[in-house]
Protein backbone atom coordinates (compact mmCIF):
# COMPACT_ATOMS: atom_id res chain seq x y z
CA UNK A 1 0.00 0.00 0.00
CA UNK A 2 1.35 3.59 -1.03
CA UNK A 3 0.38 6.54 1.65
CA UNK A 4 -0.09 9.85 -0.21
CA UNK A 5 1.26 13.39 1.79
CA UNK A 6 1.99 16.52 0.78
CA UNK A 7 5.65 16.54 2.00
CA UNK A 8 7.62 13.72 3.11
CA UNK A 9 10.71 14.63 5.70
CA UNK A 10 13.44 11.68 6.19
CA UNK A 11 15.17 12.37 9.57
CA UNK A 12 12.98 13.85 12.62
CA UNK A 13 16.32 15.55 14.03
CA UNK A 14 15.60 18.94 15.29
CA UNK A 15 15.76 20.38 11.52
CA UNK A 16 13.18 17.68 10.41
CA UNK A 17 10.91 18.58 13.11
CA UNK A 18 11.13 22.11 12.34
CA UNK A 19 10.54 21.70 8.44
CA UNK A 20 7.60 19.44 9.07
CA UNK A 21 5.68 21.88 11.77
CA UNK A 22 6.28 24.99 9.69
CA UNK A 23 4.99 23.15 6.50
CA UNK A 24 1.93 21.18 8.37
CA UNK A 25 1.23 25.08 10.15
CA UNK A 26 0.96 26.37 6.62
CA UNK A 27 -1.42 23.44 5.76
CA UNK A 28 0.08 20.51 4.62
CA UNK A 29 0.28 17.02 5.65
CA UNK A 30 3.32 15.61 6.48
CA UNK A 31 5.16 12.59 7.19
CA UNK A 32 8.09 12.14 8.93
CA UNK A 33 10.55 8.69 9.14
CA UNK A 34 13.14 8.31 11.58
CA UNK A 35 15.66 5.38 12.03
CA UNK A 36 16.90 6.06 15.57
CA UNK A 37 15.28 8.31 17.80
CA UNK A 38 13.00 11.47 17.30
CA UNK A 39 15.34 14.50 18.34
CA UNK A 40 18.07 13.08 16.41
CA UNK A 41 21.90 13.45 17.11
CA UNK A 42 21.45 16.92 18.81
CA UNK A 43 19.15 15.48 21.82
CA UNK A 44 20.30 11.81 22.27
CA UNK A 45 24.10 12.21 21.45
CA UNK A 46 25.37 15.95 20.70
CA UNK A 47 24.07 19.50 21.60
CA UNK A 48 22.36 18.33 24.86
CA UNK A 49 24.31 15.75 26.58
CA UNK A 50 27.66 17.16 25.70
CA UNK A 51 26.40 20.33 27.38
CA UNK A 52 24.62 18.17 30.16
CA UNK A 53 28.31 16.79 31.40
CA UNK A 54 29.79 20.69 30.69
CA UNK A 55 27.66 22.26 32.96
CA UNK A 56 28.51 21.16 36.50
CA UNK A 57 32.24 21.83 36.25
CA UNK A 58 31.53 25.08 34.60
CA UNK A 59 28.54 25.99 37.39
CA UNK A 60 31.46 24.60 40.25
CA UNK A 61 34.09 27.18 38.66
CA UNK A 62 31.74 30.32 38.65
CA UNK A 63 31.35 29.63 42.43
CA UNK A 64 34.94 28.98 42.46
CA UNK A 65 35.68 32.52 40.83
CA UNK A 66 33.79 34.55 43.72
CA UNK A 67 35.68 34.75 47.19
CA UNK A 68 32.68 33.81 49.49
CA UNK A 69 31.21 31.73 47.31
CA UNK A 70 34.19 29.72 46.52
CA UNK A 71 34.86 28.24 49.98
CA UNK A 72 31.26 26.72 50.33
CA UNK A 73 32.11 24.62 46.92
CA UNK A 74 35.71 22.98 47.75
CA UNK A 75 34.73 19.32 47.11
CA UNK A 76 35.27 17.55 43.90
CA UNK A 77 32.72 16.91 41.06
CA UNK A 78 30.62 14.25 42.26
CA UNK A 79 30.92 12.40 38.47
CA UNK A 80 28.07 9.73 39.31
CA UNK A 81 25.60 12.33 39.73
CA UNK A 82 27.02 14.55 36.81
CA UNK A 83 26.35 11.42 34.46
CA UNK A 84 23.11 10.62 35.96
CA UNK A 85 22.34 14.29 35.23
CA UNK A 86 22.94 13.86 31.68
CA UNK A 87 20.98 10.57 31.79
CA UNK A 88 17.64 12.65 32.50
CA UNK A 89 18.42 15.53 30.32
CA UNK A 90 18.89 12.56 27.21
CA UNK A 91 15.54 10.85 29.20
CA UNK A 92 17.91 7.70 29.28
CA UNK A 93 18.15 7.58 25.36
CA UNK A 94 13.74 7.02 25.48
CA UNK A 95 12.32 9.72 22.97
CA UNK A 96 8.56 8.48 23.72
CA UNK A 97 9.00 12.36 25.55
CA UNK A 98 8.73 13.93 21.90
CA UNK A 99 5.99 12.18 20.75
CA UNK A 100 2.76 13.93 22.23
CA UNK A 101 4.28 17.10 20.45
CA UNK A 102 4.06 15.58 17.13
CA UNK A 103 0.98 13.91 17.54
CA UNK A 104 -0.55 17.60 18.36
CA UNK A 105 0.58 19.38 15.71
CA UNK A 106 -0.96 16.53 13.40
CA UNK A 107 2.44 14.98 12.28
CA UNK A 108 2.83 11.26 11.34
CA UNK A 109 5.67 9.62 12.24
CA UNK A 110 7.04 6.22 9.64
CA UNK A 111 9.56 4.16 11.94
CA UNK A 112 12.34 2.95 10.19
CA UNK A 113 15.08 3.51 7.80
CA UNK A 114 13.65 5.78 4.73
CA UNK A 115 15.21 5.74 1.45
CA UNK A 116 14.34 7.60 -1.92
CA UNK A 117 13.30 5.11 -4.48
CA UNK A 118 12.35 7.96 -7.32
CA UNK A 119 10.77 11.52 -8.37
CA UNK A 120 8.75 11.98 -4.77
CA UNK A 121 8.84 8.41 -3.64
CA UNK A 122 10.14 7.23 -0.32
CA UNK A 123 10.17 3.16 1.01
CA UNK A 124 10.86 2.77 5.07
CA UNK A 125 11.95 -0.29 6.06
CA UNK A 126 10.69 -0.89 8.98
CA UNK A 127 12.41 -2.58 12.15
CA UNK A 128 10.93 -5.73 11.46
CA UNK A 129 11.77 -6.03 8.22
CA UNK A 130 8.41 -4.34 6.53
CA UNK A 131 8.39 -1.85 3.54
CA UNK A 132 6.41 1.14 3.52
CA UNK A 133 5.93 3.08 0.49
CA UNK A 134 5.69 6.64 1.14
CA UNK A 135 4.77 9.43 -2.08
CA UNK A 136 4.56 12.58 -1.49
CA UNK A 137 2.23 15.21 -3.44
CA UNK A 138 5.17 17.87 -3.32
CA UNK A 139 7.81 17.79 -1.86
CA UNK A 140 10.67 15.58 -0.19
CA UNK A 141 12.93 16.89 2.49
CA UNK A 142 16.19 15.37 3.31
CA UNK A 143 16.72 15.84 7.19
CA UNK A 144 19.33 12.98 7.64
CA UNK A 145 22.17 15.36 9.19
CA UNK A 146 25.91 14.02 9.50
CA UNK A 147 27.94 11.10 11.27
CA UNK A 148 31.64 11.58 12.64
CA UNK A 149 34.25 11.28 9.85
CA UNK A 150 37.09 9.07 10.57
CA UNK A 151 39.91 10.02 8.59
CA UNK A 152 42.00 7.28 6.86
CA UNK A 153 45.04 6.38 9.50
CA UNK A 154 46.23 2.88 9.19
CA UNK A 155 45.19 1.19 12.27
CA UNK A 156 42.43 3.53 13.20
CA UNK A 157 39.30 1.56 11.96
CA UNK A 158 40.08 -1.54 13.93
CA UNK A 159 40.89 0.61 17.22
CA UNK A 160 37.66 0.52 18.54
CA UNK A 161 38.68 4.31 18.52
CA UNK A 162 35.38 6.10 20.10
CA UNK A 163 33.24 9.37 18.38
CA UNK A 164 31.56 12.06 19.70
CA UNK A 165 28.70 9.56 20.53
CA UNK A 166 30.78 7.28 22.58
CA UNK A 167 32.34 10.41 24.78
CA UNK A 168 28.78 12.09 25.11
CA UNK A 169 26.86 8.73 26.22
CA UNK A 170 30.05 7.87 28.63
CA UNK A 171 29.16 5.52 31.48
CA UNK A 172 32.63 5.17 32.96
CA UNK A 173 35.22 7.37 32.06
CA UNK A 174 38.48 6.79 31.28
CA UNK A 175 41.45 7.25 33.56
CA UNK A 176 43.01 9.04 30.52
CA UNK A 177 41.40 9.75 26.97
CA UNK A 178 43.54 11.07 23.24
CA UNK A 179 41.47 13.06 21.03
CA UNK A 180 42.42 13.58 17.73
CA UNK A 181 41.20 17.35 16.11
CA UNK A 182 41.72 20.56 17.63
CA UNK A 183 38.29 22.16 16.53
CA UNK A 184 34.55 22.68 18.19
CA UNK A 185 34.25 18.30 19.63
CA UNK A 186 37.80 18.31 20.54
CA UNK A 187 38.14 21.64 22.42
CA UNK A 188 34.41 20.58 24.06
CA UNK A 189 35.05 17.75 24.62
CA UNK A 190 38.28 17.70 26.84
CA UNK A 191 37.18 20.71 28.80
CA UNK A 192 34.94 17.79 29.63
CA UNK A 193 36.97 15.40 30.59
CA UNK A 194 39.41 17.05 32.46
CA UNK A 195 37.03 18.05 35.14
CA UNK A 196 35.58 14.31 35.26
CA UNK A 197 38.82 13.39 36.03
CA UNK A 198 40.79 12.15 33.13
CA UNK A 199 43.99 12.57 32.03
CA UNK A 200 43.27 14.43 28.33
CA UNK A 201 46.13 14.92 25.56
CA UNK A 202 45.26 16.88 22.74
CA UNK A 203 46.66 16.03 19.36
CA UNK A 204 45.52 18.69 17.04
CA UNK A 205 48.04 19.20 14.32
CA UNK A 206 46.53 22.87 13.04
CA UNK A 207 46.13 23.88 16.80
CA UNK A 208 42.95 24.39 19.11
CA UNK A 209 39.72 26.19 17.32
CA UNK A 210 41.87 27.04 14.32
CA UNK A 211 39.42 29.31 12.00
CA UNK A 212 38.42 31.61 14.81
CA UNK A 213 39.72 34.25 16.20
CA UNK A 214 43.47 33.22 17.48
CA UNK A 215 43.05 34.59 21.15
CA UNK A 216 39.90 32.06 21.47
CA UNK A 217 41.87 28.92 21.25
CA UNK A 218 44.90 30.35 22.96
CA UNK A 219 42.46 31.33 25.80
CA UNK A 220 41.18 27.90 25.67
CA UNK A 221 44.24 25.43 25.04
CA UNK A 222 45.97 28.05 28.04
CA UNK A 223 43.05 26.74 30.34
CA UNK A 224 43.02 23.21 29.35
CA UNK A 225 47.04 23.41 29.79
CA UNK A 226 46.53 24.88 33.42
CA UNK A 227 43.88 21.65 34.47
CA UNK A 228 46.49 19.03 33.10
CA UNK A 229 45.67 18.66 29.78
CA UNK A 230 48.36 18.12 26.76
CA UNK A 231 48.07 19.82 23.85
CA UNK A 232 50.37 18.54 21.06
CA UNK A 233 50.59 19.94 17.35
CA UNK A 234 51.41 16.96 15.71
CA UNK A 235 49.48 14.92 12.95
CA UNK A 236 49.00 10.82 13.60
CA UNK A 237 50.68 8.56 11.82
CA UNK A 238 49.28 4.92 12.80
CA UNK A 239 46.87 4.25 15.68
CA UNK A 240 46.89 0.50 17.16
CA UNK A 241 45.08 -0.62 20.04
CA UNK A 242 47.73 -3.00 22.11
CA UNK A 243 47.09 -6.07 24.07
CA UNK A 244 46.57 -4.23 27.50
CA UNK A 245 43.79 -2.73 25.91
CA UNK A 246 45.18 0.50 25.73
CA UNK A 247 44.97 2.83 22.46
CA UNK A 248 48.34 3.88 21.52
CA UNK A 249 48.47 6.75 18.69
CA UNK A 250 51.53 7.12 16.71
CA UNK A 251 52.71 11.20 15.94
CA UNK A 252 54.82 12.19 12.95
CA UNK A 253 57.29 13.84 15.60
CA UNK A 254 58.14 10.60 16.24
CA UNK A 255 56.84 9.92 19.77
CA UNK A 256 53.28 8.30 20.96
CA UNK A 257 50.27 8.77 22.91
CA UNK A 258 48.95 5.89 25.08
CA UNK A 259 45.06 6.29 26.20
CA UNK A 260 42.69 4.35 27.92
CA UNK A 261 40.63 5.96 25.18
CA UNK A 262 40.87 7.62 21.75
CA UNK A 263 38.39 10.37 20.58
CA UNK A 264 37.90 10.70 16.61
CA UNK A 265 36.79 14.40 16.47
CA UNK A 266 37.85 15.34 13.10
CA UNK A 267 34.85 16.45 11.46
CA UNK A 268 31.41 15.08 10.26
CA UNK A 269 30.38 13.38 6.88
CA UNK A 270 27.17 13.88 5.33
CA UNK A 271 24.54 11.04 6.53
CA UNK A 272 23.93 10.31 2.31
CA UNK A 273 25.07 6.95 1.60
CA UNK A 274 22.26 5.00 1.70
CA UNK A 275 19.08 7.41 1.31
CA UNK A 276 18.64 6.34 -2.56
CA UNK A 277 20.30 9.18 -4.32
CA UNK A 278 21.48 7.27 -7.09
CA UNK A 279 17.85 6.53 -7.71
CA UNK A 280 17.24 10.22 -8.88
CA UNK A 281 20.87 10.84 -10.52
CA UNK A 282 22.58 11.91 -7.50
CA UNK A 283 25.64 10.71 -6.10
CA UNK A 284 25.62 8.89 -2.33
CA UNK A 285 27.37 10.22 0.38
CA UNK A 286 28.16 13.55 -1.16
CA UNK A 287 26.89 16.70 0.55
CA UNK A 288 23.51 17.73 -0.98
CA UNK A 289 24.04 21.18 -2.38
CA UNK A 290 21.35 23.64 -1.99
CA UNK A 291 19.99 26.90 -2.59
CA UNK A 292 18.97 29.72 -0.30
CA UNK A 293 15.30 28.27 0.47
CA UNK A 294 17.21 24.93 1.13
CA UNK A 295 15.94 23.20 -2.44
CA UNK A 296 18.39 20.81 -3.71
CA UNK A 297 20.25 21.98 -6.87
CA UNK A 298 18.53 21.05 -10.51
CA UNK A 299 15.79 18.79 -8.47
CA UNK A 300 12.61 20.65 -8.22
CA UNK A 301 10.82 18.56 -5.88
CA UNK A 302 13.99 17.58 -3.77
CA UNK A 303 14.67 19.72 -0.45
CA UNK A 304 17.78 19.25 1.95
CA UNK A 305 18.09 21.05 5.21
CA UNK A 306 20.59 21.12 8.08
CA UNK A 307 24.01 19.54 8.40
CA UNK A 308 22.85 17.05 5.56
CA UNK A 309 23.86 20.51 3.04
CA UNK A 310 26.80 21.42 5.06
CA UNK A 311 25.57 25.25 4.84
CA UNK A 312 26.53 25.37 8.67
CA UNK A 313 26.31 22.31 10.93
CA UNK A 314 24.62 23.83 13.87
CA UNK A 315 21.55 23.07 15.71
CA UNK A 316 19.80 26.19 15.63
CA UNK A 317 20.90 27.37 12.19
CA UNK A 318 19.50 24.08 10.65
CA UNK A 319 16.29 25.09 12.38
CA UNK A 320 16.36 28.27 11.10
CA UNK A 321 16.79 26.53 7.72
CA UNK A 322 13.52 24.30 8.97
CA UNK A 323 11.69 26.75 9.34
CA UNK A 324 12.84 28.50 5.58
CA UNK A 325 12.27 25.44 3.66
CA UNK A 326 8.96 24.20 5.47
CA UNK A 327 7.56 27.50 4.04
CA UNK A 328 8.96 27.69 1.02
CA UNK A 329 7.48 24.20 0.22
CA UNK A 330 4.23 24.98 1.18
CA UNK A 331 4.16 28.34 -0.73
CA UNK A 332 5.43 26.55 -4.23
CA UNK A 333 1.82 23.94 -3.45
CA UNK A 334 -0.40 26.94 -4.73
CA UNK A 335 2.82 28.56 -6.71
CA UNK A 336 5.22 26.72 -7.76
CA UNK A 337 7.58 29.42 -9.10
CA UNK A 338 7.79 31.06 -6.08
CA UNK A 339 11.50 32.97 -5.47
CA UNK A 340 12.87 33.15 -1.90
CA UNK A 341 13.75 36.83 -1.59
CA UNK A 342 17.06 37.42 0.06
CA UNK A 343 16.18 37.85 3.77
CA UNK A 344 12.10 37.34 3.30
CA UNK A 345 10.57 34.24 5.19
CA UNK A 346 11.58 31.88 1.86
CA UNK A 347 15.12 32.00 3.00
CA UNK A 348 18.12 30.94 5.22
CA UNK A 349 20.22 34.51 4.52
CA UNK A 350 21.85 34.71 7.40
CA UNK A 351 23.66 31.40 7.00
CA UNK A 352 25.62 33.11 4.57
CA UNK A 353 28.13 35.64 6.80
CA UNK A 354 25.45 36.22 9.96
CA UNK A 355 26.12 32.86 12.00
CA UNK A 356 25.97 32.61 15.75
CA UNK A 357 27.75 30.24 17.98
CA UNK A 358 28.70 29.09 20.99
CA UNK A 359 31.45 27.10 22.62
CA UNK A 360 30.99 25.45 25.40
CA UNK A 361 34.72 25.30 26.93
CA UNK A 362 36.00 26.88 29.80
CA UNK A 363 36.38 29.99 28.93
CA UNK A 364 33.55 29.93 26.67
CA UNK A 365 33.58 31.54 22.94
CA UNK A 366 30.95 33.36 21.44
CA UNK A 367 31.37 34.42 18.21
CA UNK A 368 29.15 35.63 15.30
CA UNK A 369 29.54 37.06 11.71
CA UNK A 370 33.08 37.24 10.15
CA UNK A 371 36.74 37.09 11.95
CA UNK A 372 39.19 40.12 11.44
CA UNK A 373 41.05 37.63 8.96
CA UNK A 374 37.85 36.23 7.14
CA UNK A 375 36.46 39.42 6.69
CA UNK A 376 39.47 40.97 5.12
CA UNK A 377 39.69 38.06 2.92
CA UNK A 378 36.23 38.29 1.64
CA UNK A 379 37.15 42.15 0.59
CA UNK A 380 35.92 44.30 3.15
CA UNK A 381 37.52 47.70 4.46
CA UNK A 382 37.58 46.83 8.28
CA UNK A 383 38.49 48.53 11.53
CA UNK A 384 39.25 45.71 13.98
CA UNK A 385 38.20 46.94 17.64
CA UNK A 386 39.81 45.07 20.59
CA UNK A 387 38.73 44.87 24.21
CA UNK A 388 40.25 43.26 27.86
CA UNK A 389 36.71 42.13 28.99
CA UNK A 390 38.36 41.81 32.23
CA UNK A 391 38.21 45.61 32.45
CA UNK A 392 34.00 46.22 32.10
CA UNK A 393 33.33 46.66 35.84
CA UNK A 394 30.57 44.25 35.20
CA UNK A 395 32.93 41.48 34.81
CA UNK A 396 34.76 42.03 37.82
CA UNK A 397 32.10 42.09 39.77
CA UNK A 398 31.10 38.60 37.89
CA UNK A 399 34.25 36.68 38.41
CA UNK A 400 37.54 37.66 41.06
CA UNK A 401 39.93 38.25 38.03
CA UNK A 402 37.86 37.83 35.25
CA UNK A 403 39.92 37.18 32.25
CA UNK A 404 37.94 37.61 28.80
CA UNK A 405 38.75 39.41 25.59
CA UNK A 406 36.58 40.94 23.00
CA UNK A 407 36.99 41.92 19.67
CA UNK A 408 34.32 43.45 16.91
CA UNK A 409 35.28 43.68 13.84
CA UNK A 410 33.62 46.86 11.56
CA UNK A 411 32.55 46.97 7.98
CA UNK A 412 33.88 50.64 7.52
CA UNK A 413 32.48 51.73 4.19
CA UNK A 414 28.87 50.89 5.82
CA UNK A 415 29.34 51.94 9.14
CA UNK A 416 28.09 48.69 10.66
CA UNK A 417 29.55 45.41 12.19
CA UNK A 418 30.30 42.57 10.93
CA UNK A 419 31.94 40.35 13.49
CA UNK A 420 31.56 40.03 17.20
CA UNK A 421 33.56 37.48 19.22
CA UNK A 422 33.72 37.54 23.01
CA UNK A 423 35.71 35.00 25.05
CA UNK A 424 35.65 34.60 28.76
CA UNK A 425 33.42 33.25 31.32
CA UNK A 426 29.66 33.17 30.74
CA UNK A 427 30.06 35.05 27.78
CA UNK A 428 27.34 32.74 25.71
CA UNK A 429 25.07 35.19 26.59
CA UNK A 430 25.98 38.33 25.16
CA UNK A 431 26.26 36.92 22.12
CA UNK A 432 22.45 37.42 21.22
CA UNK A 433 22.83 41.12 21.40
CA UNK A 434 25.92 40.54 18.71
CA UNK A 435 23.57 38.90 16.57
CA UNK A 436 21.07 41.35 16.37
CA UNK A 437 24.03 44.03 15.60
CA UNK A 438 25.23 41.99 13.04
CA UNK A 439 22.24 40.37 11.10
CA UNK A 440 20.13 44.20 11.83
CA UNK A 441 23.32 45.80 10.34
CA UNK A 442 22.53 48.33 12.89
CA UNK A 443 24.87 51.66 12.04
CA UNK A 444 27.16 52.21 14.57
CA UNK A 445 26.28 55.90 15.31
CA UNK A 446 22.73 54.19 16.29
CA UNK A 447 24.59 51.41 18.42
CA UNK A 448 25.78 54.60 20.38
CA UNK A 449 21.93 54.80 21.92
CA UNK A 450 22.07 51.46 22.93
CA UNK A 451 22.74 51.91 26.32
CA UNK A 452 24.06 49.04 28.19
CA UNK A 453 22.82 48.46 31.85
CA UNK A 454 25.89 49.30 34.73
CA UNK A 455 27.27 47.21 36.03
CA UNK A 456 26.57 44.22 33.58
CA UNK A 457 29.25 42.63 31.37
CA UNK A 458 27.20 44.05 28.55
CA UNK A 459 29.09 47.13 28.85
CA UNK A 460 31.63 45.78 26.48
CA UNK A 461 29.89 47.18 23.96
CA UNK A 462 30.40 50.56 25.33
CA UNK A 463 34.08 50.09 25.19
CA UNK A 464 34.28 48.77 22.13
CA UNK A 465 32.37 51.53 20.73
CA UNK A 466 34.10 54.36 22.86
CA UNK A 467 37.44 52.67 21.45
CA UNK A 468 36.48 52.82 17.81
CA UNK A 469 35.59 56.39 18.27
CA UNK A 470 38.41 57.27 19.77
CA UNK A 471 40.50 55.88 16.42
CA UNK A 472 37.93 57.87 14.11
C1 LIG B 1 29.31 16.44 20.13
C2 LIG B 1 28.49 17.47 19.40
C3 LIG B 1 27.99 18.56 20.09
C4 LIG B 1 27.25 19.53 19.43
N1 LIG B 1 26.80 20.60 20.13
C5 LIG B 1 26.09 21.56 19.51
C6 LIG B 1 25.60 22.68 20.21
O1 LIG B 1 25.83 22.84 21.42
N2 LIG B 1 24.88 23.60 19.55
C7 LIG B 1 24.61 23.47 18.21
O2 LIG B 1 23.94 24.34 17.64
N3 LIG B 1 25.04 22.40 17.50
C8 LIG B 1 25.78 21.45 18.12
N4 LIG B 1 26.22 20.36 17.42
C9 LIG B 1 25.79 20.21 16.02
C10 LIG B 1 24.36 19.61 15.98
O3 LIG B 1 24.34 18.38 16.67
C11 LIG B 1 23.90 19.39 14.55
O4 LIG B 1 24.09 20.58 13.82
C12 LIG B 1 22.42 19.00 14.54
O5 LIG B 1 22.21 17.80 15.21
C13 LIG B 1 21.92 18.88 13.10
O6 LIG B 1 20.57 18.54 13.12
P1 LIG B 1 19.93 17.66 11.94
O7 LIG B 1 18.48 17.55 12.26
O8 LIG B 1 20.37 18.19 10.63
O9 LIG B 1 20.64 16.24 12.11
P2 LIG B 1 20.54 15.15 13.28
O10 LIG B 1 20.36 15.79 14.60
O11 LIG B 1 21.71 14.29 13.06
O12 LIG B 1 19.22 14.35 12.93
C14 LIG B 1 19.12 13.57 11.77
C15 LIG B 1 18.12 12.47 12.01
O13 LIG B 1 17.90 11.77 10.79
C16 LIG B 1 17.79 10.38 11.08
N5 LIG B 1 18.12 9.64 9.87
C17 LIG B 1 19.28 9.62 9.19
N6 LIG B 1 19.18 8.85 8.09
C18 LIG B 1 17.91 8.37 8.07
C19 LIG B 1 17.19 7.55 7.17
N7 LIG B 1 17.74 7.05 6.05
N8 LIG B 1 15.91 7.25 7.47
C20 LIG B 1 15.32 7.74 8.59
N9 LIG B 1 15.95 8.56 9.45
C21 LIG B 1 17.23 8.87 9.20
C22 LIG B 1 18.81 10.18 12.20
O14 LIG B 1 18.53 9.00 12.92
C23 LIG B 1 18.60 11.43 13.02
O15 LIG B 1 17.62 11.25 14.01
C24 LIG B 1 26.98 19.38 18.05
C25 LIG B 1 27.49 18.29 17.34
C26 LIG B 1 28.24 17.34 18.01
C27 LIG B 1 28.77 16.17 17.24
N1 LIG C 1 28.88 24.19 20.69
C1 LIG C 1 28.61 23.92 19.43
O1 LIG C 1 27.90 24.64 18.75
C2 LIG C 1 29.17 22.68 18.81
C3 LIG C 1 29.76 21.71 19.59
C4 LIG C 1 30.29 20.58 18.97
C5 LIG C 1 30.18 20.43 17.60
N2 LIG C 1 29.59 21.38 16.87
C6 LIG C 1 29.50 21.26 15.39
O2 LIG C 1 30.01 19.99 15.01
C7 LIG C 1 30.90 20.16 13.92
C8 LIG C 1 31.95 19.09 13.96
O3 LIG C 1 32.90 19.35 15.00
P1 LIG C 1 34.34 18.72 14.93
O4 LIG C 1 35.10 19.24 16.08
O5 LIG C 1 34.23 17.26 14.70
O6 LIG C 1 34.91 19.31 13.56
P2 LIG C 1 35.79 20.61 13.29
O7 LIG C 1 35.71 20.80 11.82
O8 LIG C 1 35.41 21.72 14.20
O9 LIG C 1 37.27 20.19 13.68
C9 LIG C 1 37.92 19.11 13.08
C10 LIG C 1 39.35 19.02 13.60
O10 LIG C 1 39.92 17.80 13.18
C11 LIG C 1 41.20 18.03 12.62
N3 LIG C 1 41.43 16.98 11.62
C12 LIG C 1 40.71 16.71 10.52
N4 LIG C 1 41.22 15.64 9.88
C13 LIG C 1 42.28 15.21 10.61
C14 LIG C 1 43.22 14.15 10.48
N5 LIG C 1 43.18 13.32 9.44
N6 LIG C 1 44.17 14.01 11.41
C15 LIG C 1 44.24 14.86 12.46
N7 LIG C 1 43.38 15.88 12.64
C16 LIG C 1 42.42 16.05 11.73
C17 LIG C 1 41.10 19.43 12.04
O11 LIG C 1 42.38 20.01 11.90
C18 LIG C 1 40.25 20.13 13.11
O12 LIG C 1 41.05 20.56 14.18
C19 LIG C 1 31.43 21.57 14.04
O13 LIG C 1 31.65 22.09 12.77
C20 LIG C 1 30.35 22.31 14.74
O14 LIG C 1 29.57 23.00 13.81
C21 LIG C 1 29.08 22.51 17.44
Amino acid sequence: MTVQYDLIVLGAGPVGENVADAATAAGLTCVVVESELVGGDCSFWACVPSKALLRPPSARDAARRVDGAKQAVSGPLDVAAVLARRDSFVSDWDDSGSLPWLESVGIDLVRGHGRITGERRVEVTTADGETVVLEANHAVAVCTGSAARVPNIPGLADAQAWTSRDATSVQNVPASLAILGGGVVAAEMATAFVALGSAVTVIARSGLLAGLEDFAGEAVGKRLRSDGATILGDSPVSVNRTGSGKVSIELDSGDTVTAAELLVATGRTPRTTDIGLESIGLTPGDWLSVDDSLRVDGVDWLYAVGDVNSRVLLTHQGKYQGRAAGRAIAARVSAPKTQAEPWGDLAASADHERVPFVIFSEPQVASVGLTAEAAAGAGYRTRVVDYDLGAVSGAGLHADGYEGFARMVVDEDRGVVIGVTFVGADVAELLHAATIAVVGEVPLTRLWHAVPAFPTMSEIWLRLLETYRAGE
